[in-house]
């Protein structure tokens, strides 16, 4: 079998054009959605991360503004302008690049967004709310995973999806949303034992490590939709996923690439958070 390989680029130009739309109907009707970006340091990855991001809203109208910051802000710098943030009402959507230069608490930055603003699903609230089934801002990267996989009619219920990886932003939340579609869902990590006789199970195989080739074609069973994740550099400098892609898309039935897999989608799930900010907003107004 060769596995079919699933397009993130074009699934995320699908989901831009849609919202293209509904900008353009905010638009008229006087609101335009907006995103701030927070970037602080000289992360060279994050730079580019954050050049994407406003580049996509500018494509579909989404108004965004960047505060670019040294790697020397404070922590209550930062924080003051979080909280400027929460209160303009120009801005529907907050995002602080991550990694934070290691003075600055992630956690305590993450939970000074307000959780109305927290485009980027991380603040406890969201996670909470996600958790419960209840309507929330979900996390860029599982949803867009979760969103690829409708798109290729992927049945989620009743199906093993086995999660390697237990970030808080990707490995963790893409398992509760498998969960809250009916999946049976098992998670491994540095600490598992056997990793691949874990991985064989599974239907769906998400691989969030940071690991490049932690999984290989004796990690796949026949047939399973494997999602690669990983982002990483190969010797020769090229971008790379944590899935041997050449030897595990001849025994998947279908696979993502590394680049131009997840990574597209991240940021279309990001531009989707920021309209449904956006339109809530007004539904607040109108109340
Ligand atoms: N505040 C956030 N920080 C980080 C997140 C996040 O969702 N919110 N996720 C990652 C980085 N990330 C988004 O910020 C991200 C990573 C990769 C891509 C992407 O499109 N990758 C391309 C390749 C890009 C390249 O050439 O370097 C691809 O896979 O095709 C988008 C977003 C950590 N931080």
């Amino acid at each position: 079998m060769s596995g079919k390989i699933i397009d993130g680029k074009e699934i995320a130009q699908s989901v831009r054009n849609t919202l293209r739309e509904e900008v353009s109907k905010l638009e008229s009707n006087g609101t335009v959605p907006g995103l701030a970006v927070i970037l602080v340091g000289d992360d060279q990855a994050s730079k580019t991360y954050v050049a994407n991001k406003q580049k996509a809203c500018a494509e579909i109208g989404i108004y965004s503004v960047l505060f670019d910051y040294p790697a020397s802000l404070s922590q209550q710098e930062l924080l003051t302008k979080i909280d400027e943030l929460n209160q303009d009402d120009a801005i529907h959507g907050i995002l602080v690049q991550l990694p934070l230069p290691a003075h600055i608490q992630e956690k305590a930055i993450i939970e000074a967004i307000s959780p109305e603003k927290d485009v980027d699903g991380f603040h406890p609230i969201n996670i909470g709310r996600m958790m419960t089934g209840q309507d929330a801002f979900l996390p860029c990267t599982p949803y867009g995973i979760m969103v690829m996989l409708e798109h290729i009619g992927c049945e989620i219920a009743g199906n093993h999806v086995v999660v390697v990886g237990r970030s808080n932003i990707v490995g963790k939340p893409s398992g509760q949303l498998f969960l809250n579609k009916s999946a049976t869902v098992t998670y491994c990590h540095s600490k598992t034992k056997d990793l691949a006789y874990h991985t064989k199970q599974a239907d769906i195989l998400v691989v969030a490590v940071g690991k490049k080739d932690i999984i290989t074609a004796a990690h796949v069973k026949e047939g399973a939709v494997v999602i690669d994740v990983g982002m990483n550099r190969n010797e020769e400098g090229k971008l790379c996923g944590d899935v041997s892609f050449n030897e595990v898309k001849e025994v998947a039935s279908y696979i993502t690439p590394v680049p131009k897999g997840v990574g597209p989608m991240t940021i279309a799930m990001l531009l989707e958070n920021t309209v449904k900010s956006a339109k809530k907003s007004i539904a607040l107004q109108d109340a």
